[in-house]
Formats: structure tokens, sequence, C-alpha cells
């Protein structure tokens, strides 16, 4: 096993050998020894425990469930999170549950969404949203007394919402809310954990008192009866049906009927109702409410980049030590039996289509590591006080970060999977590679906690928003630095001046595009919004109007940029060893990323001739070629255990074959008559054997 202390030699070490720096080094590099360490202590827990043991066969969807179920329940008794947790600072107390709970999501994914919503989000949002007298739910949820679920969407709005129709109104004389579903479509539905096993909801609803609806709120309630999961009176409750992954999970619909929770049951940190019924928020706008609300949900956000980016690393170490194994045709070219043929890591081709998403990997994993810090100290920040004052500059920043930052490794991770996939060939669709659920854990990731393409809307919001501030009043609010160079606009370069491609293996050179093609991008997503907008008096149909080829790309541009600030700045620290490397794979991202927007250069005027295409491709396939050697060396770096990554094309060993003969070998039934042999049989059929011995 991979373990972060040793590899044996083995059919892969002749590519590990090559590389110029120590896998090790950089794996502690890559990751805080701290938290790589508590995860090391989940994953060689789990995998001692039978309760935890991975089926070969295919489990129905309801014996999913209830594995789901029961493996959650043991995950919280194992306490990975010492109980004097619970009363670290708000940054470091999260940091630890989020690695805890990343150590689950890349080897249990169906667990982690379970535990996440149910445990992780309900804490999170008691934690920013509640205040002392929700802390008897707050302690009985660090005890692990309660499952919980988080409804907020309804079976005819997800994105947007402000529609959501679900009703909480105030009744004075019994000081309680009474929860109303209208119809239908105004059930909550798709809510993870709702269908059958929790016992209560936090659940977002539009607050009415002395007649006057104030917007969505959020409150708790209670289910299911905790001693017999028996849904309480007034509640249509249940499991939405077979879905197309995530197995484990009871996604659920609920319809109320006056249904009655205590007053006490507002989260009341951004706005309360009195006994008397008068309602009183820290906000004026309604609007601004909402935000603070659902700002809770980016936790959850950057919980789905840290899976999505394990998710991918996992992808892209499967189909690396394949490749280095995985032997096709020989340079003699006549296809006979030889000893030259070259393993499928040797073709440029191949190290086109998975090099790049190795460096993604890398990059984007440093990246997530970085900003989650960043993101903490945010949120610490804002909770450390008893009312959420103001959203600062800071939170909106992060916002929109966050917004294009979940959708850029989401994506980054779908795109690498199949191309993983379909590196491993035939093999590549077993489902022992591993690929399969990969694919499908990552998947939902793209729509739920806000879908992709609604979601990067808000970046290029916000940075229209900073373009125009710093036009108007030369005030530019970017605290995390995200966006600092529009201040430089009228000086960043405008024309393309490189002579030679390795001009382009820079910092300053990448930077230099990056800034070129965001500045361009905000200026075209403007001037497109004000001729949409003189033309139709709509605000919301200018903005409808701009996201193909302006601002959809603008954002995508924008979080590239940013994730490869965050890299170049933690790498500045990296010892010597490793630096060339890590340069590589930083320049093979930021070219590949580009390459794709090569078009926006020549459409601004930046490039006129061939030089900037023609150079961006040939560092890339140089890139390539660089990066062979190490290749290797970083996908150990990166990898989790075998445990972990649990394909059978992706053991450290390179063991392949053996492997591969292994499972087909003990594949249950693998060898005998099926039971149901006798249903198939063709009449008459002839017996050629037999034919063949009588003549
Ligand atoms: C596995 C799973 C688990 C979930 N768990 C929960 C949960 O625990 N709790 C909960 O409350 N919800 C949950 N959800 C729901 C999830 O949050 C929503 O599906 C998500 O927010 C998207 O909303 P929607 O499905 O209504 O899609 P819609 O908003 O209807 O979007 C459909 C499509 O239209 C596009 N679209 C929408 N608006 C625009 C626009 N303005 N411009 C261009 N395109 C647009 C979107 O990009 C998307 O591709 C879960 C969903 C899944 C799949």
């Amino acid at each position: 096993m991979s373990t972060e202390t040793s590899i044996a030699p083995g059919p892969l070490s002749h590519y590990r050998k090559q590389a110029k720096f120590c896998w090790k080094k950089m794996k502690h590099f890559i990751e805080d020894p701290e938290l790589l360490q508590i995860k090391m202590t989940v994953w060689q827990t789990l995998e001692k425990d039978p309760v935890f043991k991975r089926p070969v066969e295919l489990l129905s969807t309801e014996e999913m469930k209830r594995r789901t179920a029961i493996q959650l329940n043991k995950y919280c008794q194992y306490n990975f999170l010492a109980p004097e947790t619970a009363n670290f600072p708000y940054k470091r107390k999260t940091r630890f549950m989020m690695t805890v709970n990343e150590a689950l999501a890349v080897t249990y994914p169906d667990v982690s969404v379970k535990h996440a919503i149910g445990i992780g989000l309900f804490k999170n949002t008691l934690t920013t949203l509640g205040t002392e007298r929700h802390k008897h739910i707050l302690d009985a949820a660090w005890n692990n007394k309660v499952l919980a679920c988080l409804a907020l969407t309804e079976v005819s709005h997800g994105s947007n919402t402000k529609q959501m129709r679900t009703s909480a109104t105030f009744d004075k004389e019994r000081q309680e809310f009474v929860i109303n579903t209208p119809d239908f479509e105004s059930a909550k539905c798709w809510v993870g954990n709702l269908g059958k096993s929790c016992t209560m909801a936090i659940l977002f609803a539009q607050l009415h008192t002395n007649g006057q609806c104030h917007g969505l709120h959020a409150f708790i309630v209670p289910i299911r009866d905790p001693k017999t999961l028996i849904p309480y009176p007034g509640i249509t409750v249940g499991d939405m049906g077979e879905k197309i992954g995530l197995h484990g999970i009871d996604n659920g619909f609920i319809l109320f009927n006056n249904y009655r929770i205590p007053r006490e049951n507002l989260l009341n940190k951004t706005a309360d109702v009195t006994p008397e019924g008068d309602y009183e928020s820290s906000f004026s706008d309604p609007g601004r409410i909402l935000g603070a609300a659902l700002e809770n949900l980016s936790t959850g956000r950057v919980g789905i980049m840290q899976e999505s980016s394990n998710n991918l690393i996992c992808a892209v170490t499967i189909a690396l030590r394949y490749a280095a194994i995985r032997k096709q045709f020989a340079p003699n070219g006549d296809g006979s039996l030889n000893k030259n043929e070259l393993p499928l890591i040797e073709y440029q081709l191949h190290q086109w289509r998975l090099f790049p998403h190795l460096s993604a990997a890398t990059v984007l994993r440093i990246f997530v590591n970085c900003f989650t810090e960043d993101y903490l100290s945010v949120v610490e920040q804002t909770t450390s006080s008893d009312k959420i004052q103001d959203l600062s500059d800071m939170v909106s920043e992060i916002h929109s970060l966050v917004s294009s930052a979940k959708p850029l490794i989401t994506w980054s991770c779908r795109d690498a999977v199949q191309e993983c996939r379909e590196a491993c060939g035939g093999h590549g669709f077993l489902k022992a590679s591993r690929l399969g659920d990969i694919r499908s854990i990552n998947d939902p990731c793209v729509t739920y906690e806000g879908d992709n393409n609604v979601l990067v809307q808000q970046s290029s919001n916000w940075l229209l928003r900073q373009w125009q501030s710093l036009k108007q009043d030369n005030i530019l609010s970017t605290p995390l630095g995200s966006c600092d160079f529009l201040k430089n606009h009228e000086r960043i370069n405008k024309k393309f001046g490189f002579t030679s491609p390795t001009q382009l293996l820079s910092v300053e050179a990448i930077s230099q595009l990056y800034e070129y093609l965001i500045i361009h991008l905000i200026k075209e997503t403007e001037a497109k919004q004000l001729e949409v907008l003189s033309k139709t008096k709509c605000k919301f149909t200018a903005r409808c109007e701009t996201q193909v080829y302006h601002a959809a790309v603008l954002s995508r541009a924008y979080i590239e940029y940013n994730a490869l600030k965050y890299f170049w700045k933690h790498i500045s620290k990296s010892h010597q060893s490793l630096r060339e490397t890590l340069n590589n794979l930083g320049f093979l991202y930021g070219l590949n990323c580009l390459e794709k927007h090569l078009l926006y250069f020549y459409q601004g005027g930046y490039a006129t001739g061939p030089e900037l295409a023609t150079f961006v491709r040939e560092n890339i396939l140089s890139l390539c070629a660089k990066l062979k050697p190490d290749a290797l060396g970083v996908v150990d770096a990166l990898a989790p255990p075998d445990f972990v990554v649990d394909s059978v094309l992706g053991k450290s060993d390179g063991k392949l074959y053996e492997n591969l003969q292994n499972l087909f070998f003990h594949n249950p039934g693998a060898m005998s008559r099926p039971a149901w042999w006798s249903e198939i049989i063709i009449p008459n059929a002839p017996d050629f054997k037999q034919v063949k011995s009588k003549l």
C-alpha cells in the first residue's frame, strides 16, 4: 500500500526513479503534515473496520441506503475529532472538521455526503445563524445525537431561491410559527437525509408576521420522532426514489400542513421576531438577510471544492499508473510480438491528454488548501461578533471567488475523469477501475450547492461592479487582491511582444496574458451589456444576453488566474529540489487553460500573427515532454493510499496484470454456471465439440 512513508519497488520503479525530486518531500509540501496525519488516522481506522468493507457486487439501492446510514453511525462513534475540538476557535475547529470529512469523502462519498448535510452543515448553520438559545441543539449535534437535513430547494425552484414559497407565519397567541406548503410545486425536494432517516431539518421558509412577508429565513424544524423515526403529524414526507448516483443518500420531499414550531426555532442571528410579533433585523434590506443566510452555504461549496480536487487526484493517479505499465505498439510498427513495445506514457498524444489534468490536480489541490485558510479566516471574523455586521468587502470577494472556484474545480474533475476513463481503454470501464464511481460521485457536485452555470454569474457581476466603481470613483474593493491588477488597466501590455516560446514560461508572462484577457473580457462584457440595455431597457435581459462568450468566460479566466496566483505564492516557499517540477506544472496548467481562450487575444487585437498560438502550443508539448520523468513522482506525492484510491488499475505496486487476474478469478461466480442457465438453452443447438469428436 502506498502510505506516506514507503513504496515498495516494483514495475513502476522504472518511472519513479526518473523523478528529479523526493516524492515524500513533495507530498509534505503539497499537504500540511498535521492535516495529512488526521487523514491517515481516518483511513487506517476505516480500513480495519469490517463495517466499512467494500462490497465486490453491486448492491440494491435500499441496501446502499441501509449501509450508508449504519456506516455513518459507526463513523460518528469513532469521534475522529476529540471532544475538546468543540471549544477550539472557529477556524481551527472547522479546518479539522473539513479534513476529517475530506478523508471520508474520497473513500466513502455517500457516507460523507450524509454526514456533511446531516451533521457538518447543520452544526455550521447553527453556529453562524443561531444564537445562545439554540445551544442545546448545537450541543446535541456535537454529540452526534441528531441527524439533520437542509431543506431549501423546492419542486419548481432551485437556483432562484427568492421564489420559494414555503411559509412560516408567526402566531402571536401561541408564540409559534405555522409552516405551510401552498401546493406541490412549493414542496421541498432533493433534500439529502430527508427521505427516510433525518429527525430534524433546517428549513428555509418565507417569514410572515403582522401580515408582512420578510423574505426567506432559516428555522429548526423537528421532522421525525427520534425513537421510532415516524414523522410527526402535519408533515407529508417521503423518499424521491431511484437516482442516477449517490444511491446511499435518501433524498426526500416534504409538504407541511399548519405545522407548528416554537418562536425560538427561528435562527435569529441576522433577524428576530419579538414575542409581540415585531420583526427586528440587523439588515434593512431583505435581500441582504437572504444573502447572509445563504453565505453560510459557502462552507459546503468549499467542502465540494476539496472533495472534487481529491477525486481529480484519484482519477489521474489511476490513469497515469496505468499509462506507465500498459504497453501498446512498438517503434518498428509491424505489430509483431517484440519486447520493445512502448508504455502509453511515452506517446505524446497520451501525455497531452493526461498531463494537463495532472497539472490541474496539483495546482487546484494547492489552491484549495490555501484558499480554505483564507476562507475560514474571513468566516471567523464574521462569526466572532454577536450580530453579523454589514457584509464586508472581504465577504463579497470571498463569495466571488467561491462562486467561480466551485465550478472550476468540479468541471475540471468532470473533464479529467472522462479523459482518464478513456485513457485506460476497456479496462477503464470496469467497476473495479473506480473511474465510473468517481465520475458518478462528481456529477451532482456541478449542480448542488449552487448550479455551476448560475453560480459563475455571481463572480462576473462582482467583477463588473469593481470595474465600474474603479472607473467612476477610483475605488477598488479587493482586500484579498483577486482583481488588484485592474488598478493598472491603463498600463497593462496590450500587444503580444514575445519573440520566442520560452519567454512565455514565466509567472510574469502568464500573468500578463491573464491580466490582458480579464480586462478585455470585462470591457467587452460591459460594452455588450450596455448595448443590450439600450435596446431592451432591461438589466436582467442585458445580463442574460451577455453570458455566452463574455461573462461566463470572464469568470472562468478570473478564477483560473487566481488559482495560479495562490499556487505561485505557495510554491515560492518550496524547497529548491521541488521548484522546477512545480514551476513546470504551473506553466502547463496556465498555458493549457489559456490555449482554450486564444481566440479572445486575436479578437481583442492583442495578437495578430501566428506567434501567440504557436508559442503556447509548442510550450504545452515541450512541458509535457519535460514532465514525463517526473509524472509518477508527482502522482505518488498527490495520491492517497491504495485503500482510498481503490482501483485495480491504479495500485501503487504497479502489478497491473496480477491485480487484474486476481480480480477476474475471484469475482464472485466468475466461473460458475449461472443459476438461470436452463432458461437460455437453445433447443437442438449443435454441440460442435461432440460433432468434431464423432468425425
Ligand atoms: C444529489 C443532489 C442532492 C441535493 N441535495 C439537496 C439538499 O440537501 N437540500 C436542498 O435544498 N437541495 C438539494 N439539492 C438540490 C440542488 O441544490 C438544486 O438541484 C440546485 O440548486 C439547482 O437547482 P434546480 O435543480 O432547481 O435547477 P434549475 O435552477 O432549474 O436549473 C436547471 C438548469 O437551468 C440553468 N439555469 C437556471 N437559471 C439560469 C439562468 N438565469 N441563466 C442560464 N441558465 C440558467 C442551470 O444552469 C441548470 O443547468 C440536491 C440536488 C442533487 C442533484
